[in-house]
């Protein structure tokens, strides 16, 4: 790796390039990274580890960015700019230069900027505030970084390695799983892991389509085709995704006399608009998801056994979040982080807060979580505004002794083993009563005295 030389002012060339707000990473002849700083880091959504000294194209498969076409233009010997997605930020415009403009080395220097920097910074010089945080639009400020998450979670890298192999190798993918569990940021992450930075991703909530309008939606019309149509006729979903990922999300949903349309053109690429009689090829990768057993309904005659059997060549059924404490753990702190980006005063959750959301079972998965801390954010921590969900959940306390005594045997001496018989007191009062506030009033201490002696604690 370079070693970086001290500046005259006295902080290392390495302090400096992590100081400034661009990702830079530099490659040697072989296309190892020789050097990358931290906000290249924070892009990649990796620790310097898993990028220094590793193969590029090794990284680029670790990082959640779609970097196909920027490992084209290095192939290519060119220089040039190109604007790449990824889970963890959203646009990254990245400029590639060769290292050594007089071509005789053949390393190169990468830079990154996350567009979201510079859609600020202009809203702010236009005077104009960034878009309000709506409850949709605030779940879509966080992606998944599914990069750092797998490296967490053993199950996650082996379900999301198989929904890559799959639609590398071009078969179809089923996500199954709870709803809020993540099938549609499952799905995003396969259409980056797979298309072109410029390729559509078209989703459609299949229970979202009213019945009546459904073929037209997904298929298209003529001009003309039926009364209230536009005169021009219209492209249908199925259209839009022409060349990258069409995602059926709650695909139990299709209406039984659809889902032979749709079948027939999972069969041969091919659909024919409202209306109309040519018959138009399609070229759209299909992934699909759904909380309902499909199978089942097959029997129940609700779905079509023939188009499950086209749409589930690889299922990927996800965990609920209770069954990933890793990953729970993992999150609270991400959304924690994420929150606190929006607060003056950073938001801390006490051990009994944390103790209570690593305790609870999350019917509404991922997406109950983030809803769950956001409204602690608003809520504060006080336990009298607990959301009613953790109200009734007792933190599990570490075993104790068996004649509820501290553990003489380790040392206390009278002062520590008093302080921590009273803490079990207090924790105690606690879980009985549900909040520290009527704690306190039961102990006969005021809310501060609880508060100090829980401390940290
Ligand atoms: N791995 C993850 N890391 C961080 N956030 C996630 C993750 N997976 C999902 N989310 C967030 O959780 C919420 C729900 O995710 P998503 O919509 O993908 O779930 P879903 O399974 O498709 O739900 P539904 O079945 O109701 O459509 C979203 O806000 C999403 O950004």
């Amino acid at each position: 790796m370079i070693k970086p030389p001290q500046t005259k002012v006295g902080i290392g060339v390495t302090e400096a390039l992590d100081a400034i707000p661009d990702g830079l990473i530099v490659l040697d002849g072989e296309r190892r990274v020789v050097f990358c700083n931290r906000e290249a880091r924070v892009i990649l959504g990796l620790e310097a580890e898993q990028i220094v000294d590793r193969s590029f194209s090794k990284v680029c498969r670790d990082s959640s960015l779609n970097w196909v076409l920027l490992e084209e233009m290095i192939e290519a010997g060119r220089n040039g700019n190109v604007v790449l997605r990824g889970d963890a930020v959203g646009s990254v415009f990245v400029t590639l230069r060769r290292a050594d403009p007089t071509g005789q080395s053949d390393g190169h220097v990468i830079q990154l900027r996350d567009l979201a920097v510079f859609d600020h910074a202009r809203r702010k010089a236009e005077g104009r505030r960034d878009p309000v945080a709506t409850p949709g639009a605030a779940d879509h400020r966080i992606r998944p970084d599914f990069a750092r998450q797998r490296s967490i979670s053993p199950w996650l890298d082996r379900m999301l390695s198989r929904g890559e192999r799959a639609l590398v190798q071009g078969a179809r993918v089923i996500i199954t799983g709870e709803s809020g569990v993540g099938k549609t940021e499952v799905a995003r992450h396969l259409h980056a892991f797979v298309a072109g930075a410029t390729d559509p991703f078209v989703a459609v909530n299949c229970a979202a389509i009213p019945e009546s309008l459904f073929e037209s939606e997904l298929f298209g019309y003529e001009k003309g085709a039926f009364t209230g149509a536009s005169t021009d006729g219209k492209k249908g979903l199925i259209e839009a995704a022409e060349g990258g990922t069409l995602f059926l999300d709650e695909v139990g949903e299709i209406p039984l006399p659809l889902q032979a349309k749709l079948l027939s053109f999972l069969e041969d690429g091919v659909i024919t608009r409202i209306g109309g009689t040519r018959p138009r090829r399609v070229n759209v990768r299909v992934i699909s998801a759904t909380n309902r057993d499909l199978p089942e309904m097959a029997e129940e005659r609700q779905f079509r056994l023939d188009l499950y059997y086209r749409l589930a060549v690889v299922n990927m059924p996800m965990r609920p979040l209770r069954e990933l404490p890793e990953i729970l753990g993992y999150l609270v702190d991400r959304f924690l982080a994420a929150i606190n980006k929006r607060r003056s005063v950073p938001l801390v959750l006490d051990e009994d807060m944390r103790a209570r959301l690593l305790a609870y079972d999350y019917p509404g998965n991922i997406r109950e979580l983030w809803n769950l801390i956001q409204q602690i954010s608003v809520l504060g921590v006080d336990e009298d505004e607990m959301p009613r969900r953790l109200m009734a959940l007792a933190p599990e306390e570490p075993p104790a002794q068996p004649d509820g005594q501290p553990d003489l045997s380790a040392g206390l001496d009278l002062r520590a083993a008093v302080a921590e018989y009273e803490l079990r007191i207090i924790k105690d009062a606690i879980r009985i009563h549900g909040s520290k506030r009527k704690a306190a009033a039961a102990l006969g201490v005021d809310i501060a005295t609880i508060s100090r002696k829980t401390r940290n604690r």
